[in-house]
């Protein structure tokens, strides 16, 4: 048995009014070198929507259904939610939950995969936290793993692509899944360099310094994507002949044209697929939690409207959200560690999984920012 006495969920942030949008973008981007320009764009997608972004309620839905889902499992943990980038910040809801009496938290960040902005950047504002408030030392931080391969985030996929490829058949009756339609899985597109570093174990090098454990050029970022997705897609379609291609495309780029990040983009992929045949497009936001701005912007607006442009038909499949099999599962992935479950009984759908409970030294370190301490690792 690990004692905690409270869960953090650990959110992004976003804006909620048009007052917010400005300093929440000065926030997230703070000595990143984004250019300005990328700013603007950014801007007048959060000004469409009214200044506010959909994340925070998401997230006081998903605290509500962890409340409801504990409560019913007679598990006596209170849930405390903290943003990285916007209020309620981490430090002050670490202050209150320390003045309540709370110092061992588990924490749950709503991003399931490994690299900096989805891993490390919140171990490291966790310690940067602790740091600000002095409660370093007092308040004791651990995290769940990375559930990328959780049966419970993966399940709303497959229920989504399932759904998906129905309604593609009742809106163009006759089409063949196999060659006229495409799954496209939609992640949130990373630095290369951070992709490279993405769950790396500096520890396993071989004798010439070079990685042991492998995962190709883009880290284990991209592969643990492509593993979720090919599980995705088994579960999801009766039968080989019947599957149509998929493939992992990204979205949301933002640095300097000179850096690169992670390719292809979703919305030069859609162009090139009517030329392949294909009559539809099925849109899967495997590297989101929710249906937050990225979503709401660079999926269902613009990859929706490139769709429209190349004349596909297109359907966007839901994030897990508060989906119950996603939210039973997040209180599964406290409960092992409560529980100290081995990890060979811990549910993983892929060969990449069970992820580490505590990140390895110099896993998904950002070269171009340098060294922070973090927090939920092996090394500081
Ligand atoms: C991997 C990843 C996730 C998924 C994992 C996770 O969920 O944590 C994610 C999520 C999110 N990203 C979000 C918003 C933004 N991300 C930005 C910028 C960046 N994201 C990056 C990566 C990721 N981001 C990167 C490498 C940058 C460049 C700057 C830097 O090196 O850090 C910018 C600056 C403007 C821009 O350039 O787009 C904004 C406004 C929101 C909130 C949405 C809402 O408000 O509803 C969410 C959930
Ligand atoms: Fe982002």
């Amino acid at each position: 048995m690990t004692e905690y006495d409270a869960i953090l969920l650990a959110g992004f942030g976003g804006p909620e009014g048009q007052d917010d949008v400005i300093p929440f973008l000065r926030n997230v981007t703070r000595g990143r070198g984004i250019p300005e320009e990328r700013l603007e764009e950014v801007a007048h997608h959060y000004r469409h929507f009214g200044g506010v972004s959909p994340i925070n309620n998401q997230n006081r839905a998903l605290k509500a259904a962890l409340e409801t889902e504990l409560a019913f499992r007679g598990i006596d943990l209170p849930v405390i939610w903290g943003n990285r980038n916007w209020t309620p910040y981490l430090a002050d809801v670490i202050t209150e939950a320390h003045e309540a009496g709370h110092n061992r938290l588990i924490a749950i960040a709503t991003s399931a995969y490994s690299s900096y902005s989805s891993c490390r950047q919140y171990r490291e504002d966790f310690a940067a936290a602790l740091a600000d408030t002095g409660l370093d030392g007092t308040v004791q931080i651990d995290k769940v793993r990375q559930f990328f391969d959780h049966p419970g985030f993966v399940l709303p996929f497959i229920e989504g692509v399932k759904e998906g490829l129905a309604e593609v058949q009742a809106a163009i009756p006759g089409i063949n899944l196999q060659t006229e339609v495409e799954v496209l899985f939609a992640t949130h597109s990373i630095p290369s360099t951070d992709a490279a570093k993405s769950g790396q174990d500096l520890r396993d090098l071989d004798a010439d310094g070079q990685p042991v454990r492998r995962y190709g050029d883009d880290g284990a970022y991209a592969a643990q994507h492509r593993a979720v997705a090919e599980v995705v897609m088994a579960a999801a379609t009766p039968s080989a002949e019947q599957q149509p291609a998929w493939q992992l495309v990204y979205q949301s780029r933002s640095g300097p044209p000179s850096m690169p990040w992670l390719e292809p983009d979703i919305n030069d992929v859609i162009a090139t697929l009517p030329e392949r045949g294909i009559r539809a497009v099925v849109i899967v936001p495997l590297g989101f939690v929710s249906d937050h701005m990225e979503v709401l912007w660079d999926l269902d607006t613009e990859a929706i409207e490139t769709a429209a442009e190349n004349g596909l038909h297109a359907v966007r499949v839901p994030t897990p959200g508060t989906n119950p099999a996603y939210v039973s599962g997040l209180v599964d992935l406290v409960m092992e560690r409560v529980n100290d479950v081995p990890v060979d009984e811990r549910p993983a759908l892929t060969e990449l999984g069970p992820w580490y409970d505590v990140c390895r030294p110099g896993c998904c370190e950002n070269v171009r920012l340098g060294f922070k301490p973090a927090l939920a690792g092996m090394t500081p």
